[in-house]
């Protein structure tokens, strides 16, 4: 369900790249271009880190998950604009666990 969301996400952001809704958030980041999606993607980091400080302190994780969910946001629409999609990601994390599983089960076995 979850990963759903995800593919159908990026199907949207796709489209947002041809067809310019006027109304569409998305659509404008694709029309101001790489370097304001960029400048997107670093305020939310800078947001979801100050966030997480607050978590830590407050025990509250309601704003840290709001800031995540955004910056998440952001970088899926700097993959878009790169013609990237996020299995291109999902894929490389798969990897990087089965690595890591098989190096695991050789410890396991040694
Ligand atoms: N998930 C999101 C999503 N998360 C965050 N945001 C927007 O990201 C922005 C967050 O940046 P800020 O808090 O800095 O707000 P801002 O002041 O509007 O931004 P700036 O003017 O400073 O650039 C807000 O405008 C949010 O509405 C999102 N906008 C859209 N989506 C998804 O993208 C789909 C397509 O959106 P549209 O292109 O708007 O139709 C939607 O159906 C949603 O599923």
């Amino acid at each position: 369900m979850k990963t759903d969301v995800l593919a159908e996400l990026a199907a949207t952001l796709e489209q947002r790249k041809v067809a310019g809704v006027d109304t569409s958030y998305v659509a404008s980041l694709h029309a101001k271009g790489l370097n304001k999606i960029l400048e997107k993607v670093g305020e939310e980091s800078v947001e979801t880190i100050l966030a997480a400080k607050d978590a830590a302190v407050s025990g509250d994780k309601t704003d840290l998950i709001y800031e995540t969910a955004d910056l998440w946001f952001h970088t899926l629409v700097m993959l878009s604009h790169l013609n990237l999609g996020p299995e291109a990601v999902l894929d490389e994390l798969a990897r990087r666990f089965n690595l890591s599983g098989l190096e695991e089960k050789a410890s396991r076995s040694e």
